[in-house]
């Protein structure tokens, strides 16, 4: 049996054909283009690559999108006062605070500042309480983009031993509940956990969301599993690469992601999902 490769680029690319086609219809109806607010602060040169590829996504489906450059010793009540005036202001539905954030911000009273309706990164903890209790809200946009990626095997997860390898606040803790909500059996694995070459052996479905090149030996997979690779490192040859051993993983694996155009671009179309989703949530209640 040979692996196959779940091509997140292509799958993203249909997201983003079905987005347009809801902002086409949504002009239509004389409804407002999606609004996206992305806020950097300082200039790191990853992070600005990052938000430059969030404004073309923007363009490309047909939303309105501002990008707020903001100095490195921004304060963080100045940041704050943008938040609350992007909070009220009717043309954004989206408000997204690139992280990290320089040291002298308190991520989390940042985080916490934004209207949890206009939360595109589902990071606030109303947000997060609503996933956990299964409730309506908005979802995380990395973890969601995996229940997509996840969507397009033709496996059925219900049931599935699954394991997260990191236990961040943006990635593995809501990656867990997203599993347990599709009742697969989540376990959780942090750099405490004693024997995780064991529990990946026995995993059916493996969730590697570490940062670290090569930390999960392809040796380790089980025959049959579906291997999601949420790392992004850049390797002594300047090329991304995966925390799974690529290469030794798909002689074992049923499926997995490629890095790069696994996991990368389904974030990045969770975050046009969720920001047309709060578009459509703003015109029914204003
Ligand atoms: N508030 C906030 N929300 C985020 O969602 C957020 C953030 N802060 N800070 C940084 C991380 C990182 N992140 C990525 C998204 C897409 C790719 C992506 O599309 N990667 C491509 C490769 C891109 C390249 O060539 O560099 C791929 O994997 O194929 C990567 C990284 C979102 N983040």
């Amino acid at each position: 049996m040979s692996v196959r490769i779940i091509d997140g680029k292509s799958i993203a690319v249909a997201i983003r054909r079905r987005i347009t086609e809801a902002v086409r219809k949504r002009m239509t109806a004389g409804l407002p283009r999606p609004g996206l607010a992305v806020i950097q602060v300082g200039d790191n040169p990853a992070s600005s690559v990052y938000v430059s590829h969030k404004r073309r996504d923007c363009t490309e489906v047909g939303f309105h999108s501002e990008a707020y450059e903001l100095p490195l010793q921004t304060s963080e009540k100045e940041l704050v006062n943008l938040v609350d005036r992007l909070n009220k202001n009717p043309a954004i539905d989206g408000v997204l605070v690139q992280l990290p954030l320089p040291g002298h911000m308190d991520t989390q009273a940042v985080i916490e500042r934004i209207d949890p309706g206009k939360d595109v990164d589902g990071f606030h903890p109303e947000n997060i309480g609503r996933l956990l209790l299964r409730l309506p809200g908005i979802r995380p946009c990395t973890p969601y983009g995996i229940m997509s990626l996840l969507e397009h095997t033709d496996e059925r997860l219900e049931g599935k031993d699954a394991i997260v390898i990191g236990q961040s606040n943006i990635v593995g803790r809501p990656m867990a509940i997203e599993l347990l909500n599709a009742r697969c059996t989540p376990t959780i694995c942090h750099s405490r956990t004693r024997d995780l070459q064991a529990k990946v052996r026995s995993a059916d479905i493996v969730i590697a969301a570490v940062g670290r090149e090569g930390f999960i030996p392809g040796t380790w997979i089980k025959t049959g599993a579906i291997v999601i690779d949420v790392g992004i490192n850049r390797n002594a040859l300047g090329k991304l690469v995966g925390d799974v051993d690529f290469a030794t993983a798909c002689e074992r694996a049923a499926w997995i992601t490629p890095v790069p155009g696994g996991v990368g671009p389904m974030t990045r179309a969770a975050l046009l999902e969720n920001t047309l989703l709060a578009a459509e949530r703003h015109s029914h209640r204003p």
